[in-house]
Parts: structure tokens; sequence; C-alpha cells
């Protein structure tokens, strides 16, 4: 007999009523690890660790580098959900099962997402190790999670997206980075759909359409989060120059070594970050900030 098909709000309900019967309490704060990040997850305290395969309906990744598991705990004071991996259309999934986990968190009543990714520098003075906060993206993926029949449950119709990534996290973020010594540069994600690197001729191209960084993530889940009335705040870590720019050949073990070097320096950020979520006005900015201009 073939199983019943039950729609995406109903799978999301059930995979999230799962995770809160697994745990004491579910904050109001995820994070996504992006490749070669998994270890960020060992800053987390008191954590409670769920495979993705013990989850209803989770899909399980099938990319080095992103470990499945989903955590809750805390980085001292702010509880936060982890996901320690994340999936992505190359592997061959619709966009609707890469971006299952945000409808998910969306069920679990989380308010703020902070997505981050390995991604490549197109802009000339980006290096590897740098730290892109998005400003906004070019979605290059030639589809869209929220293609097909809407769910008002889930959100509506034609979702606004002149504000992706929140301005005001995104000058949270950069005050916290200032107050560590640590660079966080504004700049626009392309996605692509992967997973082949882009070619010197492509990069040009997304050099020419005002791209900074570029990935193969991130924005299908920037989407329906925003489409789930999430607030959404993503770092790019640049993990390597795009092709073409050194002319040197991309590996994803560069990808992947890049990630692991940084793991402190995005580590440091994101706990404060997280600090500042989690304390009630914590996000009130700093008169500083207040006139810092239009470019976070
Ligand atoms: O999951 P993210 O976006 O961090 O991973 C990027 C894109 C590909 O999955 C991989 C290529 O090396 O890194
Ligand atoms: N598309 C793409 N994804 C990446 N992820 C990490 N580096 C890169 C890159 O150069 N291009």
């Amino acid at each position: 007999m073939s199983e019943p098909v039950i729609d995406l709000a109903a799978r999301a309900a059930e995979s999230a009523l799962f995770i809160k019967r697994s745990v004491p309490a579910v904050p109001p704060l995820a994070l996504v690890l992006g490749s070669g990040l998994n270890e960020l997850a060992e800053g987390v305290q008191d954590a409670t660790v769920i495979p993705y395969r013990d989850i209803p309906h989770f899909p399980v990744p099938t990319v080095a580098g992103h470990a499945g598991n989903l955590l809750v705990g805390r980085i001292d004071s702010a509880g936060l959900i982890v996901l320690q991996g994340r999936f992505h259309y190359y592997e061959g999934h619709p966009l609707e099962v890469v971006t299952f986990p945000m409808r998910v968190l969306q069920f679990l009543g989380v308010r703020t997402v902070i997505l981050t990714a390995a991604t490549g520098g197109i802009r000339a003075d980006l290096r590897p190790g740098n730290l892109v906060c998005l400003s906004d993206h070019l979605n290059l993926i030639g589809d869209n999670p929220l293609r097909g029949s809407n769910d008002t449950r889930l959100g509506t119709r034609f979702p606004d997206m002149t504000e992706v990534y929140s301005k005001k996290l995104r000058a949270v973020a950069r005050e916290e980075g200032k107050r560590l010594g640590i660079n966080v540069i504004p700049g626009v994600y392309a996605c692509l759909p992967g997973p082949s690197y882009e070619t010197p001729a492509e990069i040009r191209m997304l050099q020419a359409l005002g791209a900074d960084v570029v990935g193969m993530s991130t924005v299908p889940e920037a989407i329906v989060a925003r489409h789930g009335g999430m607030d959404v705040l993503a770092f790019a870590l640049v993990t390597n120059s795009a092709a073409g720019v050194l002319g040197t050949p991309i590996s994803h073990k560069e990808v992947l070594d890049a990630g692991k070097k940084a793991t402190p320096l995005l580590g440091k950020v994101l706990r404060r970050v997280a600090l500042r979520l989690s304390d009630p006005g914590g996000t009130g900015l700093t008169a500083e900030m207040q006139t810092f201009g239009g470019d976070v």
C-alpha cells in the first residue's frame, strides 16, 4: 500500500512536534551551519543532539562537511537551535525539500534565523577568511522555493523581498564585529545551482550584475524564512577567491579547510550576536550605529 500524501505544513508540524517533545524548551533563535562550519556546534552548551535521520520527514545531507544534526542548547545565556548541515539544490532535492528545515523552524516558533555559508569572493578586495554579512541576494538558481500552490497557513502568495536580510540585525552584526575588531563586510550573494564551480566568464558576469560573493545555498532558505515571517541574518564566509580572480583552481577541500580555519572568528561574532538577540531590547543600536547609513 502506498504512503498517504501529507502536505508540507502537516509534515513540518509533525517534525516540529517531535523536536518539541525531545527538548525541555524551544529557543526563538536558530543558526544554520554552512560547509566546513560544523565545528561551530562544539561551542553549544547543554546541547540536546537530534540526528536529522531521527526527525520525521527530515532529509539527510549527502555533502562532506554537513554533519546532519539538530542541536538545541545555549551559548552562555542565549538559547539557540543549531542546524549542523543543510540541503542543496544540486543534491537533487526540489527546493521544497532544500528549505524544509525553515518550515520546521517556523512551526517551532523561531523568530530569527542566522544563515551561514561558504562562498567564493568575487569583489577584488575580498580574501579567504573575510566575513561578509549579506545585504541582499541574486537568486540565479532558475527556480523558487515558493513555486506551486500557496498554502496561506505558511505565508502570503507574493512575499515582499525588499529587505530579506534585516537591516537592524545587520547593524547589530557590524557593531559586534567592530567591538571584536572583526570587519563584518556588507555584500550581495549570488546563488547559483551548482554543483560545478563557476567559470571565469560566469564570475565576470556575476560581477557585472553586482554580486560580491557566490555560493550554492542560503537564498532559498532566506526566501522561505521570510515567507514564514522570520527575521533573517546571513553570513558568507569567503573560503576562496572566485574562479578567475586569482587564476587558481577551486576545490571543496579548500572550502572545508577555510571554513574550519575561520570557525573561531565566526564563532566570536555569532556568540556576541546571539547574546544581543537573546537580551530583551538587546538589538537596540548604539548612537554610532544608528547613523551608520544604508550600506549595512
Ligand atoms: O552549504 P554551503 O553554501 O556553505 O556550501 C558551499 C556551496 C557548496 O555546497 C560547497 C562548495 O564547496 O560550499
Ligand atoms: N558557487 C560557489 N560556491 C562556493 N562555495 C564556496 N566557494 C564557492 C565558489 O567559489 N562558488
